[in-house]
């Protein structure tokens, strides 16, 4: 059956800054407090949703963005947003990106993401066992560079459809080695929180600790 396309996301996003590929407008109103801060206190990192089609990217994306549920998305490229949150304290700079896959995860999406989320539809079986290969293609797409990711079933407002049990689905996040949500981007904002701000820590850690090798390698070398 052909999807209906609808028109992008109505609004006008809060500072919205063009990147690469087309920036969609988003809603005026942002679910999160912009606070000024000390710009060393700014963090930047680069989230992408992947899943093969229709489980849901855009809605999640669209939902964590702006809280909104807007039920039919434009799905002819790819998307990348900027947005700003307040997160414990701290201003973070996200990129985030509604990555359209057919059948594959491209190569670009992978070297370009510092954290991947993981989608599948809780209503589609072969959504889910798909990111079991593409969770591998990451590791060694990314060699020595980890990239952090978290496995999310969507769509757990479906559960009378449900072909994948919550069961089944922590077990493939820890033999990922990931964490793992369940949430529905139709009637739920906070569980989409919760997984990108988990996602968004793992990140931030293994930055860090790069960063400190990094320092303590140059450190090492410059006192020898
Ligand atoms: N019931 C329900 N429907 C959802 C949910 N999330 C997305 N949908 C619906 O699923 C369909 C596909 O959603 P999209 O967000 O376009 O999925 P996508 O993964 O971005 O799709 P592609 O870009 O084509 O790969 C749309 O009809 C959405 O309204 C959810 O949590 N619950």
């Amino acid at each position: 059956m052909q999807r209906r396309r609808s028109k992008s996301v109505a609004g006008t996003a809060p500072n919205p800054k063009k990147l690469d590929v087309p920036l969609r407008k988003l809603s005026t109103s942002s679910p999160f407090t912009f606070r000024r801060k000390k710009s060393s206190n700014v963090t930047d990192v680069r989230i992408a949703f992947v899943g093969t089609l229709g489980v849901g990217k855009s809605a999640l994306t669209v939902r964590f963005l702006t809280r909104r549920f807007i039920g039919e998305y434009e799905n002819s490229a790819d998307y990348k947003y900027r947005h700003m949150m307040s997160l414990r304290d701290e201003i973070v700079h996200l990129e985030v990106l509604d990555a359209r896959s057919e059948n594959d995860l491209s190569n670009d999406v992978i070297r370009w993401a510092d954290g991947v989320c993981l989608v599948y539809s809780i209503t589609d079986l072969s959504s889910f066992w798909t990111l079991r290969t593409w969770a591998h293609k990451i590791r060694e797409c990314r060699k020595n560079l980890v990239c952090e990711f978290i496995l999310v079933g969507n769509k757990q407002d479906l559960s009378h459809f449900r072909k994948i049990s919550t069961e089944n689905g922590r077990a493939l996040a820890s033999e990922l080695g990931c964490s793992f949500f369940e949430v529905s981007a139709a009637e739920d904002y906070q569980s989409i929180c919760d997984a990108l701000c988990k996602l968004y820590q793992e990140v931030t850690l293994y930055k860090n600790r790069r960063k400190m090798s990094i320092f303590g390698r140059v450190f090492k070398n410059s006192h020898k």
